[in-house]
């Protein structure tokens, strides 16, 4: 049951297992200890620490439980407010959270997705300043971020530079969706010498042998992207996602989560059924 869905509402339900009810605080358990600074160190130390991806799926699956990973974009409306996005969505029960670096040039964007980047970029955000904004509010989450970043910034920057930078701020892992299997090598090593999780992306139209050399060398989870097109809600999934997860699980043991569209409690259940 290591498999995932990926939503980019603010969904709020999870698919199957019981639940603890979502916390009604805006703040999670690691930032009231940090916000009231009035905790004695020796508290601070017995918080929970925050688990990188795959951890985080071997933790659901001991529990029987699949992920929620929401996606948001940066900067939508301003950085402040993306940094209480976070916090309330990782009080709200998010298992992973994806943050998407805004970018002039997408792929796949949907609309939904495109006009928040737009928005962020025309109010000035940059890289520097998503990091900053990252440096305040990730030791107060309790649930990892995977970086959502076109490969553009990333090689402005320069790759090794960049995975430092973002491990330094507590990012766990990375998702880059424009760069194909064959030119991850430099991204994939500066990712493993920073103990940064860079995950790999699968689609309905990639060949068995390709989705396999993928799911090899993924990290942190295997994105199975649910339909050919643009992010965006849909009324349904793919029925040919089933198929598709059952391929990928053939090929490997890693935790799968499968993305695009995913935007109603009833997408993580088909037939009745867990979709995984
Ligand atoms: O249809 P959605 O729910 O908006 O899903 C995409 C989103 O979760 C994120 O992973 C994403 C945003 N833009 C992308 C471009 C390519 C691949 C993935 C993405």
């Amino acid at each position: 049951m290591a498999s995932a869905l990926k939503a980019t509402a603010f969904l709020q339900s999870r698919a199957g297992g019981s639940e603890n009810p979502p916390s009604v605080s805006l703040l999670s358990r690691k930032s009231s200890f940090s916000v009231r600074g009035l905790t004695p160190m020796s508290a601070l130390s017995t918080a929970p620490k925050t688990v990188g991806l795959s951890q985080t799926f071997t933790r659901l699956k001991e529990q029987g439980k699949v992920a929620f990973i929401p996606y948001i974009t940066a900067g939508d409306p301003d950085l402040s407010t993306t940094a209480e996005a976070l916090k309330v969505l990782d009080s709200c029960g998010s298992d992973i959270i994806e943050l998407g670096v805004p970018y002039s040039d997408p792929l796949a964007d949907g609309p939904v997705i495109q006009a928040a980047a737009t928005r962020s970029l025309t109010k000035g955000t940059n890289l520097d300043a998503i990091i900053s904004m990252l440096k305040g509010v990730v030791p107060l989450l309790s649930c990892p971020i995977a970086l959502f970043a076109y490969y553009n910034p990333i090689l402005k920057r320069g790759v090794g530079k960049f995975m430092q930078t973002i491990r330094e701020v507590g990012v766990h892992g990375l998702v880059v969706p424009d760069v194909p299997l064959e030119e991850t090598e430099v991204l994939r090593h500066e990712a493993l010498k920073n103990g940064i999780e860079l995950v790999l992306l699968t689609t309905p139209t990639t060949p068995i042998d390709r989705m396999k050399a993928i799911v090899d060398v993924s990290e942190g989870f295997v994105y199975l992207v649910s339909a050919v097109g643009v992010t965006g809600a849909r009324a349904s999934v793919s029925g040919k996602v089933q198929s598709l997860l059952k391929e990928i699980k053939k090929a490997t043991t890693k935790p799968v989560a499968v993305g695009f569209g995913i935007s109603k409690p009833e997408h993580v259940k088909q037939d009745g059924e867990r979709m995984v």
